[in-house]
């Protein structure tokens, strides 16, 4: 027996089954089309970012697959079951989480409080074991408290426990959001811009809590960012939005290649970008364009 294999024979490597498979999507808002035809494979354990021009339909398809809105069309399978059509609820059950663009936190609640509240999915006691404080309902209340304090360490915020969502710096309430999301016990993660409003010291903590939230907890992530260097650390894969559609899907160094992105995020001609598509001048040019 040889110990090497032949050159040219095939490597029989399966690719990973998407964890979150999405096809044929559409939305529309009576005449206006938001999006068609999205097709979106999500590998399970993967990092995969959502880039596109303002008004792409990111949102619109991350609203569609979290159920925040019903889509027109298409088909969406979580771990092989068929979700799209059910309630929020339900498909946040089945293991979807997310965050919001705009920080969605109960400003009047504690930290610990906000997460709390994340975790109603996990707890079993009734109505009435809650009123008579059964032991089942003590139990699991302070298995509660327990794990929210864990999400609100493992994201970098222990000491924030006690304090006002409304009081927190902002960086640290996109963390709150995340920890509430995490509490969940999800599949899968949606973030939807959850670079925004950070400084770079803060972009690249983010990059970092992202990687252990893959690795450490084993959980898929999906976000929506305009912020390349964010996107370009911390994605395995990049799906490209533009006017409601998918212009191209690729690694992170196929997309900065690709001149078809820069021209739908620069809405010129790719003919006139002088830099070659190699250097780091696209990305620059794309984050011009965001800022
Ligand atoms: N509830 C709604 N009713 C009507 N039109 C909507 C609604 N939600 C989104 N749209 C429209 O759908 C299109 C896509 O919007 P969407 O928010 O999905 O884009 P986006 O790529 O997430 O943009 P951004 O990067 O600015 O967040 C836009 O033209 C938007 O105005």
């Amino acid at each position: 027996m040889p110990d090497v294999l032949p050159p040219n024979l095939p490597l029989a490597i399966p690719p990973r089954a998407p964890l979150l498979d999405v096809h044929g999507l559409k939305k529309a808002f009576g005449g206006m089309i938001a999006i068609q035809n999205v097709d979106l494979r999500i590998a399970e354990g993967s990092v995969h970012a959502i880039i596109g021009p303002n008004g792409a339909g990111k949102t619109t398809a991350f609203n569609c697959i979290t159920a925040f809105v019903q889509p027109t069309a298409g088909t969406i399978y979580l771990g092989g079951e068929r979700i799209d059509g059910l309630p929020a609820h339900v498909v946040a059950r089945h293991g979807v989480a997310r965050t919001y663009q705009n920080v969605r936190l109960f400003p009047n609640m504690t930290a610990l409080e906000n997460v709390l509240v994340g975790q109603h999915r996990r707890l079993h006691a009734t109505f009435w074991e809650a009123i008579l404080g059964s032991g089942r309902f003590r139990r699991e209340e302070a298995e509660a408290r327990a794990r929210a304090h864990h999400y609100l360490a493992f994201v970098g915020i222990p000491q924030r426990a006690g304090d006002l969502a409304r009081h927190m710096p902002y960086g640290d309430q996109r963390r709150l959001e995340i920890a509430r999301a995490l509490v969940a016990g999800p599949r899968i993660l949606m973030l939807d811009e959850p670079a925004a409003g950070m400084n770079p010291a803060e972009g690249r903590a983010l990059v970092e809590l992202i990687e252990r939230i893959r690795t450490e907890l084993g959980v898929t992530v999906v976000l929506i960012e305009h912020h390349m260097r964010v996107v370009m650390a911390v994605a395995e894969r990049i799906t490209v939005f533009n006017r409601g559609a998918i212009l191209t899907e690729g690694t992170p160094g196929e997309i900065q290649a690709d001149e078809r992105v820069i021209e739908a995020y620069l809405g010129r001609r790719s003919g006139q970008i002088a830099a070659p598509a190699a250097s780091p001048e696209p990305q620059r040019q794309m984050e011009a364009r965001i800022a």
